[in-house]
């Protein structure tokens, strides 16, 4: 891990932005909650797992209905936060390493998982520290990238990581007026799904910025959702328009 002194001297052009993790670390205990700040991201995980789970058991054959579906799938979630996408993937068999810049992020992600006597890898650590890794089967990188200063930095990162015949699968925003509308003043403002300031909407992605930046890097599109919440019924659901919430799947083709 950087000294916290080398940290602040990062760059603008580096991927990380110190402020962000450090406004993670000020929010890490709320993950888990069900009361808390973060008690609606926890239906919308629930969302965005059931995309996850049928992303991957479709593109590596696996029936989700059989014992330990997972099972031989090495993952890597980068920037995993407290660990919600990493739990529900380690209990279907996956062989789960999960990576945070957050310290207090990584110390709650590892103390429920120890709760719920599950074998999880967590490190703390930035992207930036993580290039040298050996390729996964599984690459994830969720809601992440709206919080960096070199987004595509932080693409080709987690394409690199990915092995031949593996998969990455990256969530985030898109930077329309419906996602200001929708993600900034609805869900920050007036429905107070998330705390105040967690977006800036300039750092959204379009589905189409993803797209070019991971194809440089070698990797192919096959999958992809978007998700809607309704405020009414308080449930989110998967839609096949990335114009707020997105998710894309991509695979490296494996080596002939
Ligand atoms: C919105 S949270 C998403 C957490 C998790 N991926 C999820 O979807 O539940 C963003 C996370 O990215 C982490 N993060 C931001 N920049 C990072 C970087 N450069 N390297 C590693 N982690 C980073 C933050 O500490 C935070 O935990």
């Amino acid at each position: 891990m950087l000294e916290k002194t080398e940290k602040q001297f990062l760059k603008p052009d580096a991927i990380t932005d110190p402020n962000e993790i450090a406004k993670f670390d000020a929010l890490a205990q709320e993950w888990w909650n069900p009361q808390g700040k973060f008690k609606r991201v926890l239906a919308f995980n629930e969302a965005r797992l059931a995309e996850i789970k049928a992303g991957i058991a479709q593109y590596f054959a696996r029936d989700l209905t059989s014992d330990d579906p997972f099972h031989g799938l090495r993952v890597l979630d980068i920037g995993c936060g407290a660990g919600l996408l990493c739990e529900p993937l380690a209990k279907l068999g996956a062989d789960v390493t999960g990576i945070d810049g957050s310290e207090v992020n990584i110390h709650v992600a590892t103390t429920h998982s120890q709760q719920e006597g599950l074998k999880i890898t967590y490190r703390h650590c930035l992207a930036e520290e993580i290039a040298g890794l050996d390729g996964f089967d599984v690459v994830l990188n969720t809601e992440v990238i709206e919080h960096v200063y070199d987004q595509e930095a932080l693409a080709e990162t987690c394409a690199r990581l990915v092995k031949p015949g593996g998969i990455l699968i990256m969530a985030t925003l898109d930077r329309s007026f419906k996602s200001w509308i929708i993600a900034i003043v609805g869900a920050e403002y007036i429905l107070r799904m998330l705390p105040r300031g967690t977006h800036d909407w300039h750092f959204f992605v379009k589905p189409e910025e993803l797209e070019t930046w991971l194809n440089r890097s070698g990797l192919k599109k096959f999958r992809h959702a978007g998700f809607r919440y309704n405020p009414v019924t308080k449930v989110w659901r998967v839609i096949d328009v990335p114009d707020v919430n997105y998710m894309q799947f991509y695979h490296r083709p494996s080596a002939i």
